[in-house]
């Protein structure tokens, strides 16, 4: 079934279909922004990842805003549509410079990707002047430490941009996905390294209540980047690095619900959805666009 084949009821709103952020009257704020950043030149693996914003709107018109105990549907929602071609040095200004728009007037910024080299202009776009004090989490299963320009050196051009290793943490680092020399680099950095099989048995709360004191330990903002291949192949199987054994679909999710509720979080990405070589049942853009309502329900937790 398209999306355009869904019911209407009156009494079931669907998500989706925000106001432009260009609307927002002066001087107003929006509690969360969505901007798309497609980025798809540099990825490693063949990828259709610029396709993923569209498909992501449509899939939240699946979705409704009503969450248990949280005033999801009070909150001013809008749409800073896409940056057009933001891969290369013009691209990723321009999607710095959307960004740093989006953030400065809204309470969570949320850049849909896109390949994981959204993750650059996404953050430092957030950090703005702030770069010196930021702090970032990475939920991936890799590191993204590579040299060059791709999908997979996002942390290390960060670094090199001035963010301090030291406020790095990395959730999730695979085994079997990685190099020595990439482990080797994280550690180097002083980054700190959460990987998979450390993550069994221990509740979300504590990993990231404990990841957000070291990433905001400067006070300055957390930018959090939401890979979904760090979730099990069987839920993300759009994403081309996802690995069997990885994360459920409730974790991330919860996971996005929780960074978005704190006040350090200004901004979030979510990142290596090829919306196409989803599943013919779209889970994976499913669960991305379930991501964003994730990190809407953590805003309005921030008040609730
Ligand atoms: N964030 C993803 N990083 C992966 C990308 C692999 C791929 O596109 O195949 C990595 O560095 O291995």
């Amino acid at each position: 079934m398209s999306t355009s084949a869904l019911s209407v009821d009156p009494l079931w709103p669907r998500a989706g279909d925000w106001p432009g952020f260009d609307a927002l009257p002066e001087g107003e704020r929006a509690d969360l922004t969505l901007l798309g950043i497609p980025t798809w030149r540099t990825s490693l693996s063949a990828t259709g990842a610029h396709a993923t914003p569209a498909a992501v709107r449509a899939a939240l018109r699946r979705y409704s805003e009503h969450a248990a105990g949280l005033a999801v549907e009070g909150l001013r929602l809008t749409d800073a549509g896409d940056v057009a071609e933001p891969d290369g040095e013009e691209g990723e200004a321009r999607a710095t410079t959307a960004m740093r728009a989006a953030v400065a007037r809204s309470t969570l910024t949320v850049a849909v990707g896109g390949d994981n080299a959204l993750t650059v202009p996404a953050a430092l776009g957030a950090y703005d002047s702030d770069l010196g004090t930021a702090g970032l989490i990475t939920l991936d299963a890799h590191h993204d430490l590579r040299d060059g320009v791709s999908n997979g050196s996002p942390v290390r051009r960060l670094v090199e941009a001035g963010l301090a290793g030291a406020r790095i943490v990395q959730i999730g680092i695979a085994d079997f996905a990685n190099s020595a020399e990439y482990t080797r680099r994280a550690a180097d950095l002083g980054i700190t390294v959460v990987t998979r099989d450390a993550l069994h048995g221990r509740p979300w709360e504590d990993v990231i209540a404990e990841a957000l004191e070291i990433a905001g330990a400067a006070g300055g903002p957390v930018h959090v980047d939401l890979d979904v291949d760090v979730c099990d192949r069987s839920v993300a199987p759009g994403c081309p690095a996802s690995v069997p054994g990885g994360l459920a679909a409730w974790e991330l999710r919860r996971v996005a619900r929780l960074a978005a509720a704190s006040p350090l979080v200004w901004s979030l990405d979510i990142a290596e959805v090829d919306a196409t070589a989803d599943a013919a049942d779209e889970r994976t853009v499913r669960l991305a666009a379930l991501l964003v309502l994730e990190a809407a329900a953590g805003v309005a937790s921030r008040t609730s």
